[in-house]
């Protein structure tokens, strides 16, 4: 057998600890497949006597997760600490610069730096792999950049946030609490560092990106994601969802829009209305699924665990594998100076229906005065329910679903209705997918 691939990890905390496990369980197979062994030689976390459940004795310790890309008994260094910017930024340059390979879970930095961090491991010929970072455990970066490498691919979307899809579909099936669901969703490990990067779509918008630049060979563009959460969902949307037959889920699609001849990249992560019978609806818990269409393929569903420490451990340790069998591969399919810049699409011009749900003063004429504003931008009702009172005194919630409509019509009937004493709070508009 050949020599060992030395490993150091930098962060010990959901994902690190479950590396750990995952090489200590599997290592006969592992050295056996990746024809050679995985060895961890240096760990590194902010709180050495912390128990992890896992045995750290036989590895060299660092305080400072710095000091891993200096040593001269390690090959790779996996980060696992988080942050876009800061230690793990820091951790990812000097790894490379010090031409070591490069392993990350970390979609924050992948999503603000990848460009910089692809640029710097091809200069100085190392790897550097980010399978854990979208969808954790769904190898969805391998599928679509060698599986799918010859298709053509205009479109992607689908589940991208464990925690999100874990708090919608267990509010939904229960009827408990958003707020303390998502102390599960944290207790359970899914939960980013800060919440609110789940919540408001942000880390769902991160592995969009990561996306949108493997599927169609885009430069990065994570300033461009048109991006909204799930905090202003109310048990009632998924109440009145579910009696017009969908489910909410958080979705992030991407897409080539060539509407005017100059293809612009489409970015888009919110909350949608899923019919009962779409693949998507079927999607519960911290579960994420991908939905890829390539003009050779046809259509590919990628589903599994998207968030906890072994499925993300499952793809950390895959990548790790992948070097010591040698593959250095473009970290986006190709080399990073290749990929096409490319503007943003504007979105007003798409066409769909929406979900429209409105708090609104409990009086006579309210409902009059929001189908004028309908009438007024051409946007024709399927269907309308009221039933949920609101939280304030004497407010009702009015729900509403749209014919196929441009959206900059929906836009503009909320303008008209901005402002009006009798709505109680801005009306949320949730797109609704196709089955
Ligand atoms: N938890 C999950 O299900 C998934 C997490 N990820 C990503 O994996 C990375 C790690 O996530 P988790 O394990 O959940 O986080 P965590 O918060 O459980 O663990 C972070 C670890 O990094 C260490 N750390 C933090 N700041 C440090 C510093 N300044 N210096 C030294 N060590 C420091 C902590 O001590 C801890 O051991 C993040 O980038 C996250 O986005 C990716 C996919 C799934
Ligand atoms: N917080 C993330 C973890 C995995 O990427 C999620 O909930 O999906
Ligand atoms: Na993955």
């Amino acid at each position: 057998m050949a020599e060992p691939l030395n490993v150091a990890l930098a962060g010990l905390g959901t994902v690190g600890s479950g590396v750990v496990r995952l090489i200590e369980t599997n290592a006969e197979l592992i050295a056996r497949r990746a024809r050679r062994p995985i060895r961890i030689t240096a760990v590194s976390a902010r709180d050495r006597t912390k128990d992890r459940g896992v045995d750290l004795s036989g590895y060299a310790w660092e305080d400072d997760p710095l000091a891993m890309a200096e040593r001269a008994d390690v090959d790779v260094v996996v980060e696992l600490v988080g942050g876009s910017d800061g230690p793990a930024l820091a951790l990812g340059r000097k790894t490379i610069a010090n031409g070591k390979a490069l392993v990350t879970a970390n979609k924050a930095m992948i999503a603000h730096h990848g460009i910089e961090l692809a640029t710097a491991a091809e200069q100085n010929g190392v790897a550097l792999k980010f399978e854990a970072a979208v969808a954790g455990g769904i190898p969805v970066i391998k599928g679509l950049s060698e599986g799918a490498a010859a298709n053509a691919i205009d479109r992607v979307y689908g589940i991208l946030n464990g925690t999100c899809n874990y708090i919608l579909s267990t509010m939904e099936d229960t009827g408990r609490d958003f707020a303390d669901v998502l102390a599960d969703a944290q207790r359970m490990g899914y939960a980013e560092a800060d919440p609110s990067f789940d919540i408001e779509g942000i880390d769902a918008a991160h592995k969009l990106s990561i996306l949108a630049a493997i599927a169609f060979g885009s430069r990065l563009r994570f300033d461009a994601v048109d991006t909204m959460g799930i905090s202003r969902v109310l048990a009632a949307d998924i109440a009145q969802a579910d009696s017009l037959g969908y489910v909410i889920r958080l979705i992030g699609m991407a897409g080539i829009d060539r509407s005017d001849g100059t293809p612009r990249l489409f970015q888009r992560v919110r909350p949608h209305l899923v019919p009962f019978d779409h693949p998507l609806a079927h999607v519960d818990g911290a579960t994420n699924a991908v939905v890829a269409e390539g003009n050779f393929m046809g259509r590919l569903l990628f589903q599994g665990q998207g968030a906890g420490d072994g499925p993300t451990a499952s793809a950390v340790v895959a990548d790790i594998m992948d070097i010591a069998r040698g593959e250095k591969g473009a970290a986006f399919s190709m080399p990073a100076g290749e990929l096409e810049a490319m503007e943003a699409a504007p979105t007003g011009h798409r066409v769909g229906r929406s979900y429209i749900r409105f708090v609104v003063a409990d009086r006579p004429g309210v409902l009059a005065e929001i189908t004028a504003a309908m009438r007024d931008t051409g946007v024709s009702i399927e269907s309308l329910i009221q039933k949920g009172r609101g939280e304030e005194e004497g407010s009702v919630i009015v729900s509403m679903v749209t014919h196929e409509v441009p959206e900059q019509a929906v836009t503009q009937a909320m303008r008209i209705l901005e402002g009006a004493d009798s709505i109680k709070a801005a009306p949320l508009v949730m797109q609704i997918i196709e089955a």
